[in-house]
């Protein structure tokens, strides 16, 4: 593995100005981005997920630390070196910041002509960019003429025009319907495959980073409080605010009559009057194992089945399922161990009434 983009003890503090006092935005980021990754950045608005990926390309200048891509150290560059550096990358925007005075193919031609290449050069460059993003037939359409997806895929076309290594995603998708933020995604995804590309994108919607990142950083109040694969985070997240982000994508949602059964199950006295809930976690290989019917094969126990969720992130299973142990609540412990020795985890979350 190469790195991409690698940023040591970044700091970035906002002077005072007026009325508004100095923010420190990012303090001690750390972070290494892959050659071939799609990287994630997820935090709350105001976390700094905006100023960390524009102190990549040096849209902002750090306050201290180090900015390296491919193997360049950005924050020693002169103008020109920094002019020429930020070709190597494209950025694509949440509100598109397309001219609206310029037609499709002028708009993705713009940064070439900024460049200085030639007018024939650019259309041999710029036809197959809207190909690529199913823009063939609107070359000559204006911005106005275009719905939200059609635009962001001309801010896409117009990121990859001087074929960057690294695309920079400001939260691309936040402006779409859901139906359109799939098929933005894939075209992400496609695209970072055709073109080996590297992709660093930053959004506060958990669904977008388990949709197509490799890893993912959670960022809060300028730092990073959680780094790792999207699946080992989304499974195991170590740290409360990263748990609230991914409980609406991978965590049980009791329903109420359900939740009423366990307020009843709580009310009474510990014994044979109630019954033992055991929530079981399907995760990685173990997922898996048959366990329930195991139960029933080795231990003679046929557990109710009281809810469950299946969800595949980057392709692996991770499973959430609660069990009632009906036999009184003593039986409870002994599923949790059965289970726990299958390699599953297992424990007790609730109890129900006998009925
Ligand atoms: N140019 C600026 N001048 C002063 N303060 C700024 C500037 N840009 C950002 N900030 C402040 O820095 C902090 C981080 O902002 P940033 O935009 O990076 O966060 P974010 O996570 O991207 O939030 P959002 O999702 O709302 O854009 C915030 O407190 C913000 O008010």
């Amino acid at each position: 593995m190469t790195a991409m983009v690698t940023l040591e003890g970044v700091a970035k503090r906002y002077a005072a100005r007026g009325t508004a006092t100095a923010v420190s935005a990012l303090d001690g980021i750390d972070l290494t981005v892959e050659a071939g990754e799609i990287y994630g950045i997820i935090g709350r608005s105001g976390a700094g997920k905006s100023t960390l990926v524009r102190c990549i390309n040096l849209l902002e200048r750090p306050t201290q630390g180090r900015v390296t891509v491919a193997g360049v150290d950005m924050m020693a560059l002169d103008r020109a070196g920094l002019i020429a550096g930020r070709r190597r990358m494209g950025m694509v925007f949440q509100h598109f910041n397309l001219l609206s005075s310029r037609s499709v193919f002028d708009n993705v031609a713009l940064p070439l002509e900024l460049a200085g290449v030639g007018r024939a050069e650019r259309r041999r460059r710029v036809a197959p960019l809207l190909d690529m993003v199913g823009l063939a037939d609107k070359a000559d359409r204006y911005p106005s003429e275009l719905s939200g997806g059609q635009k962001q895929r001309v801010g896409i076309a117009r990121a990859l025009s001087n074929s960057p290594e690294l695309l920079l995603c400001d939260e691309i998708t936040s402006a779409l319907d859901p139906e359109t933020t799939q098929q933005i995604l894939s075209l992400i995804v496609d695209l970072k495959q055709r073109l080996g590309l590297t992709v660093v994108a930053i959004t506060h919607e958990m669904g977008v980073i388990r949709e197509i990142c490799d890893r993912v950083a959670v960022m809060e109040a300028g730092r990073i409080i959680e780094q790792g694969p999207v699946y080992d985070v989304f499974t195991d997240p170590k740290h409360a605010t990263t748990r609230s982000f991914v409980s609406s994508e991978v965590d049980l949602a009791i329903p109420s009559g359900l939740k009423r059964r366990f307020d009843a199950g709580a009310a009474l006295p510990a014994g044979a009057g109630r019954n033992a809930v055991v929530r079981i976690v399907f995760k990685g290989d173990a997922a898996f194992e048959p366990a329930i019917a195991r139960l029933a094969t080795d231990r003679g126990i046929s557990v109710n089945i009281l809810h469950g969720r299946i969800e595949y992130i980057q392709g692996r299973p991770f499973g959430l399922m609660l069990v009632e142990v009906p036999g009184g609540e003593a039986r409870g412990a002994t599923v949790v161990d059965f289970i726990n020795g299958l390699g599953l985890d297992a424990r007790i979350t609730d109890h129900v009434p006998v009925v």
